[in-house]
């Protein structure tokens, strides 16, 4: 399973300019290769732009589902969309869609734990449905969003229901890079899945995002990890029989006790 992560410099508020980027970054990526998946970051549309979003947020993805529908099936390519300021139910939520190769919305999901450091929950409502996991080219995996890795139930969840592949995308700053590595990895090696990650570089309102985009396997080796300040392409191959190994090799979900705990 190869993977094309688009490190982006998302343009604030601009949602026409950015949605032009990552039409030329799909186009010119598959062109110069063939990857089985393309993975964006966190409201890629928008940025942060919280204060406007009631002016820039789309409605039940009017805007971004046609869009990545038609990019996925024009390239028989499956796309894990970021997530995008979405309106719906009498609120603004930060949803994210998958896209499967035919061109297919084959899950749907809202951020569940909003960031209180970025002041997300002022502006934005939380996700209400329970996560669940979603299947591509025959590969159980699961999404979570940013401020979500800080919640190891939510990934322990998604593991158990067979995710063998955890997709986090994120708009996480520079300030707290230490714990975007380790609990990347934690993530990772608890779970003993890979851990494909798409966060955003540049700035926003004196905020510096720290990139570090990585692919890492379920022994917790970071397989490839982008640059923490430029907009770039981190590529690799996901084999999944690696997750079957370390699952067999160390047996932690045999192990599990949760009736005491
Ligand atoms: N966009 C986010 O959810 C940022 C999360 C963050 O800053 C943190 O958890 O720290």
């Amino acid at each position: 399973m190869n993977y094309a992560i688009y490190q982006m410099d998302i343009i604030a508020g601009n949602p026409s300019e950015n949605r032009k980027k990552v039409k030329e970054w799909v186009e010119k990526t598959m062109t110069a290769s063939s990857p089985d998946i393309l993975v964006l970051p966190e409201m890629w549309t928008t940025g942060y732009t919280l204060s406007a979003l009631e002016e820039l947020a789309e409605n039940e993805g009017q805007d971004t589902v046609p869009f990545l529908t038609e990019l996925a099936e024009r390239f028989n390519v499956n796309i894990i969309g970021g997530s995008v300021a979405n309106k719906k139910n009498g609120g603004i939520f930060n949803s994210s869609f998958v896209v499967n190769r035919m061109g297919e919305v084959i899950y749907e999901y809202d951020k569940i734990h909003l960031v209180p450091m970025l002041d997300e929950h002022l502006y934005l409502e939380g996700g209400k449905k329970k996560a669940s996991v979603f299947e591509l080219d025959g590969i159980k995996m699961g999404l979570i969003i940013c401020y979500d890795l800080r919640f190891p139930e939510l990934s322990r969840e998604l593991a158990l229901k067979g995710a063998e592949v955890l997709h986090v995308v994120a708009e996480w700053p520079s300030a707290r890079r230490v714990h975007w590595c380790a609990l990347q990895k934690a993530r990772a090696i608890e779970n003993q899945m890979f851990v494909v990650s798409c966060n955003r570089v540049g700035c926003y309102d004196n905020v510096e995002f720290a990139g570090m985009s990585m692919i890492i396997d379920p022994w917790g080796n970071e397989l490839s990890i982008g640059s923490d300040q430029n907009e770039e392409t981190i590529v690799n191959n996901v084999s999944l029989e690696l997750a079957a190994k370390v699952r067999k090799d160390v047996p932690v979900f045999s192990s599990r006790v949760p009736e005491l705990y």
